[in-house]
């Protein structure tokens, strides 16, 4: 991985998470507003389309290697929404916390045992903008919906993306654990380890 990064984000959760992660392994980070990049709109269709948009803009503004992450929370009950919609979930203006209500109202009538759901994590580097072998991959981090909010770690749908594994929120767990565990923690380290075998 190029040793200077942009992280095309403006997601404070997000880049707390690339910082922990990327620091140690001694990549220079830095989030795109250092740059002045403006968000760009995500007009895809998947995940992978608005990663490699927003990782685009970020390389072309910066003029340097750039990596976005597109994620959002799948929820089988809701036939996989709100998918790549999770940040727009509840519309204007938008907050994390207006998410998870509007999250809550379309499961009022769901039981426990049958909320499963999942996070993804789309990961897209581009060495420059032009790059025509974008470095992509995808994992995903499985839990439950929760009925009311635990936790106040994290941030997004957290508080209410249960773990039964580890019995607490993802909002109660630390941040170690989450990145640890998480779809984004995971996704970073097999971008490490394929950027590796990537002549
Ligand atoms: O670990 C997570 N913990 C909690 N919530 C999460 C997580 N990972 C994604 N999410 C939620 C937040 C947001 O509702 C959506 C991402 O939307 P997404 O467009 O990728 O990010 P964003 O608009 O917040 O920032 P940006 O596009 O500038 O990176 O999924
Ligand atoms: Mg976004």
């Amino acid at each position: 991985m190029p040793q200077q990064l942009v992280i095309a984000s403006g997601n404070a959760g997000k880049l707390n998470e690339f910082h922990q992660l990327l620091s140690p392994l001694g990549y220079e980070v830095q989030p795109q507003s250092a740059y002045d990049v403006v968000e760009v709109e995500e007009t895809g269709v998947t995940f992978v389309e608005n990663a490699l948009l927003k990782a685009r803009e970020a390389s072309r503004v910066s003029g340097a290697a750039a990596l976005a992450d597109d994620s959002g929370l799948a929820v089988d009950a809701l036939q996989g929404r709100p998918g790549i919609y999770s940040a727009r979930f509840a519309g204007e203006p938008r907050s994390d916390e207006r998410n998870n209500q509007q999250l809550l109202e379309a499961l009022a009538d769901t039981p426990e045992g049958r909320r499963q759901a999942r996070y993804w994590c789309v990961l897209v580097l581009l060495r420059h903008p032009e790059d025509p072998v974008p470095l992509i991959v995808q994992q995903h981090w499985e839990g439950e919906i929760l009925a009311h909010p635990r936790g106040d770690s994290g941030f997004g749908y957290d508080p209410l993306f249960w773990l039964p594994d580890q019995g607490m929120s993802a909002a109660e767990l630390t941040a170690a654990e989450k990145n640890r565990l998480s779809h984004r923690g995971r996704a970073l380290g097999a971008l490490v380890t394929a950027l590796s075998e990537t002549p």
